[in-house]
């Protein structure tokens, strides 16, 4: 089983990535899309890198808003396969000019 981060990992984690944040819980961020299509095709993007790690994060679309919350649930908490989805989602934000 992967193992949970310590709170220094989770820190550090959080430093390398660009407005992720979180605890050793659950990390999370938010990004507006230009429009509510490009926030879907956002989630869509997601769904396939989530599909290809089987890590699949929490989803929350307001109108061109979409809120991800990444937790590995069979640790109980933050591990290092939250921080490569959250690369994953990053990626794919920039590419549809989310920020
Ligand atoms: C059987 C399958 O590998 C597991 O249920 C996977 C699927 N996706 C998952 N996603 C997340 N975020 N945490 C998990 O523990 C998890 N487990």
């Amino acid at each position: 089983m992967v193992a949970l981060l310590s709170e220094d990992d989770v820190t550090a984690g959080l430093a390398d990535l660009n407005g992720w944040t979180g605890d050793t819980a659950e990390i999370r961020r938010s990004y507006a899309a230009p429009d509510f299509p490009t926030a879907i095709r956002l989630v869509d993007a997601v769904a396939v890198a989530a599909e290809e790690m089987d890590h699949h994060p929490d989803m929350d679309i307001r109108w061109r808003t979409v809120h991800f919350t990444i937790s590995t649930h069979s640790a109980g908490g933050v591990t290092e396969l939250d921080l490569a989805l959250a690369r994953k989602i990053d990626e794919a934000a920039a590419g549809l000019g989310a920020a």
